[in-house]
């Protein structure tokens, strides 16, 4: 019996090395899982790569799964040989949970094109701009309530349960046209369900994976775990009754609900985020820096010829629940870090204020769409927030046939074989000082207009790449942009004691995420 499962994990814990692509040391039954469980993803992504270099294989408990940096695969894995990889991996947590079904993020094949064709115009810039009031009436909500606890008196602030709880209101306005009033309702049940499904649980996710299935079916152990299946119920039935409510009435929100309901109703020409509206606003940010050619041909292609138009109830219940979790986290976090960097960085905080303070109307205290597009410095500010802190750690997709790859390195060969899933390590490649000269400072001049052209394609990677890539960057950047050039205006951040310097980590699975951003605030 011994020998038996000695030859067994042998033959498995082998794959890579019969193929000749160097990687960590497996251990039987965990593969390695372990390590960056204990350890923090992030920091055992650096050390692979520092070993192992662009081009290495690991082992998913049994799996194996290839690890690749380098820009010019990376390219053709997103972009060129996109539909060989169009799928994300297979994961056996998430695939498990029903909502995620028809999930685009979750969605393979056919059926994710069909839904990514026809959501794609949910997120063009004439859409944000329709979005537009809303953010700001968030944004409002957000500085006044943050002024009222200055003038009370408090002088420090968790900006990760502050950004958490304006995008979390942002989320819900444009989303479900709903208030949550998340200052004086923290305990709002979007913010607590949104994480109950998000919250990183390495230990347990990793049990779950191991452990047999009378267990993990167990009711005992759903609540023991807080299972995300019963959180995601919260939003399934919401959503649900706004259907339920707006297919009997009339009237029309400017929300995505609303246009993920017309896009089932209406046969929708606009299949890509291709068309002008989108080139057009793209020409406005110096964030873009892989964009060419090849990626729009790219994105055409892969979503060309979707003769089905419209969505199920069920998909646009996947698509709203989808924007509440995934939405949520990674942009909070985005803002967090970057007030965090300003706060560390006061020289280039007062560069910022300066730069937004000119961008205001004089009459209206207000920033108009375009104008707040074009602010160089507040997207170079973001840029590299997201270069030095990327909210998703990996990008995932899986070799749909037999593809050869070739090598920078040594020019040679590789043939990854259909089912194998791949990696790309975001993180590691944003710290590459090859890349990223002086990688752990944070300086944002490396994303002006004047110096971005000297930043490699495929070496910069928050939203992915190809087609991809997260649908609604855009938005993600609007709400970012939005708040933090409204916020310097009225308020000062600053380092006090509490602020943890570096910043402990409390890495997941799956997302970057800080333990606690404690900042001085006053106003200004
Ligand atoms: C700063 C904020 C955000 C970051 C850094 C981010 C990052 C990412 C990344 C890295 C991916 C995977 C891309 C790939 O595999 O190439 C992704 C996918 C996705 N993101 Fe985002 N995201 C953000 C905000 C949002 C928001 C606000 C929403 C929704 C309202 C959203 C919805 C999605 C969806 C639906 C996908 C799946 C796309 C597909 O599979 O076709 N993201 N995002």
């Amino acid at each position: 019996m011994h020998l038996f499962y000695y030859s067994k994990w042998y033959r498995i814990l082998n794959y890579w090395s019969d193929r000749n692509i160097s990687g960590p040391k497996p251990i039987p039954y965990f593969g390695n899982t372990l390590r960056p469980i204990l350890k923090g993803k992030e920091c055992v992504d650096m050390e692979w790569y520092k070993t192992f270099g662009q081009f290495y294989g690991v082992y998913e408990l049994a799996k194996p799964c290839l690890r690749v940096s380098d820009p010019v695969l990376i390219k053709q894995i997103l972009v060129k040989d996109f539909y060989k990889f169009r799928n994300r991996k297979k994961n056996s947590v998430a695939d498990k949970i029903a909502v995620f079904k028809n999930t685009l993020n979750r969605a393979r094949d056919g059926h994710w094109k069909r839904i990514r064709a026809l959501i794609s115009p949910t997120f063009t810039s004439g859409k944000l701009k329709h979005m537009y009031p809303l953010i700001n009436e968030c944004c409002r909500d957000f500085l006044a309530a943050l002024d009222r606890d200055v003038s009370t008196g408090r002088t420090e602030v968790d900006v990760k349960q502050l950004m958490g709880a304006y995008t979390m209101d942002v989320i819900a306005s444009t989303t479900f046209s709903t208030k949550i009033n998340p200052y004086s309702n923290p305990n709002n049940p979007f913010t607590s369900k949104s994480k109950a499904v998000f919250t990183e649980r390495p230990v347990l996710t990793f049990l779950s994976l191991i452990l047999p299935k009378f267990i993990i079916n167990n009711n005992l152990w759903k609540i023991m775990v807080k299972d995300p299946e019963v959180a995601t119920r919260f939003f399934i039935d919401f959503s649900m009754n706004l259907i339920s409510e707006r297919k009997k009435s009339d009237n029309k929100h400017n929300d995505f609900l609303q246009l993920l309901i017309d896009a089932e109703k209406e046969d929708n020409n606009t299949t890509t985020t291709t068309g002008a509206d989108s080139v057009a606003s793209d020409a406005l940010e110096g964030h873009y820096v892989n964009d060419g050619v090849d990626q729009l041909m790219a994105e055409k292609q892969a979503l060309s010829g979707v003769e089905e138009k419209k969505l199920t109830t069920d998909e646009i219940l996947g698509q709203c629940f989808l924007f509440c979790a995934v939405g949520y986290e990674t942009t909070a976090s985005t803002l967090s870090y970057c007030l965090y960097e300003l706060a560390l960085n006061p020289d280039i905080q007062d560069l910022l204020v300066a730069e937004t303070k000119e961008a205001f109307n004089e009459n209206t205290a207000d920033i108009d769409y375009e104008t707040l597009c074009r602010l160089p410095l507040l997207d170079a500010v973001i840029s590299e927030t997201l270069r030095k802190y990327p909210p998703t750690l990996r990008l995932e997709r899986e070799a749909m046939e037999d593809v050869m790859l070739t090598r920078d390195t040594d020019g040679s060969m590789f043939k990854i074989e259909t089912g194998v899933p791949l990696e790309i390590s975001v993180y590691a490649i944003h710290h590459d000082p090859d890349h990223y000269p002086d990688p752990e400072a944070f300086k944002p001049d490396r994303f002006l207009p004047q110096y971005c052209h000297h930043i490699k394609p495929y070496t910069y990677l928050p939203f992915g790449d190809g087609p991809r890539n997260c649908i609604a960057m855009r938005f993600a950047l609007l709400i970012a942009k939005l708040v933090l050039a409204k916020m310097i205006q009225q308020f000062r951040l600053s380092r006090v004691p509490d602020t943890d310097v570096p910043i402990i980590f409390n890495s997941g699975p799956t997302l970057l995420h800080p333990t606690r951003l404690v900042l001085g605030v006053e106003k200004s």
